[in-house]
């Protein structure tokens, strides 16, 4: 059984539904490759990862549904990079922006539960809204991220359909006692975790805006997820409007674009990444909401 959320925290899914009507279904992401890093005039270390991500917070800080900074980026620089990146969620959090860590956390149970307590505990110094996890351990291994995530007002989001085109490889797979998709066995997950959810359930997938007719060849059927979908690809890996209409059809009005770098590339000044981050959530919103 899950416990209620927090004392004064909505859950996730509530919290984002309520961002994305205030502010459009864009997710920023905060990705410091090193070529980002140089074309802004920072130093590849801790104190130009830091400068970055304050920066984009700064620009886009209650503007956006929510921020994505990818944990990856920041541990290149070991504890003074994770350092980095506690104070880019904190700023983010103050802005009152929601913030999904993107680590890609999955184990064995007994570790996820440790991954869970770092990222979604409250009073964890890495604590975000929501953290994406890796359910290739068999999605059951999730459950210790599952439950702390109901328990505290936060969310998850499930590797389902994922950008990259070796994705296929795993997530098309046909299970043998089943018989059904892999990529349909996760989402049916999410979907029976979502179940009593009145706005948007906790427990979202990412699918990817790149997958093109994906979700229909492998049988997921992500408008009955009942949950947040997001979507990277958007800008720098080459889906745009067209493909997020494409790609969702009837459960779009679910879905959370994710930009990176096509966002980022309008830095380092401020006002035009803010214009960059708006640009990028009208053109959203026009595929999404229409
Ligand atoms: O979980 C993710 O966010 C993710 C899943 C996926 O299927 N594809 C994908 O690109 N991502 C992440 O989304 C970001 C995409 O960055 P851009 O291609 O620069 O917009 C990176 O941080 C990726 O790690």
């Amino acid at each position: 059984m899950t416990a209620a959320p927090a004392a004064g925290r909505a859950p996730f899914g509530a919290r984002l539904a309520a961002a994305m009507d205030d502010h459009g279904p864009l997710c920023v992401g905060i990705d410091p490759h090193a070529g980002l890093l140089d074309a802004w005039g920072l130093t590849d270390d801790a104190a130009g990862l830091r400068e970055f991500g304050l920066r984009v917070v700064e620009a886009v800080g209650g503007r956006v549904a929510a921020v994505k900074p990818q944990a990856a980026f920041f541990e290149r620089h070991g504890s003074r990079g994770v350092a980095a990146l506690e104070e880019v969620v904190a700023a983010a959090t103050a802005a009152g922006t929601l913030v999904v860590m993107d680590a890609k956390r999955g184990d064995i149970g007994s570790t996820m539960s440790a991954y869970a307590e770092a990222f979604l505990r409250d009073g964890s110094p890495l604590a975000a809204d929501a953290l994406t996890v890796s359910p290739y351990l068999g999605f059951g291994s999730l459950d210790p991220a599952v439950e702390l995530a109901r328990a505290t007002g936060r969310g998850l989001f499930v590797l389902c359909l994922t950008s990259n085109p070796e994705g296929h490889e795993v997530q098309h797979a046909r299970t043998l006692d089943a018989g059904a998709t892999v990529a349909a066995r996760m989402a049916a997950h999410a979907a029976a975790l979502n179940a009593d959810a009145e706005t948007l359930g906790s427990i979202g997938l990412v699918v990817g805006a790149t997958i093109g007719d994906a979700a229909a060849r492998t049988g997921t059927d992500l408008a009955a997820v009942n949950g947040p979908l997001l979507a990277p690809g958007v800008g720098a890996q080459g889906a745009g409007a067209r493909e997020l209409a494409e790609v969702f059809g009837t459960a779009r009005r679910q879905v959370l674009a994710s930009s990176s770098r096509g966002v980022l590339r309008a830095g380092p000044d401020v006002a035009a990444l803010r214009s960059a981050a708006r640009t990028a959530s009208d053109e959203a919103a026009a595929a999404l909401r229409g």
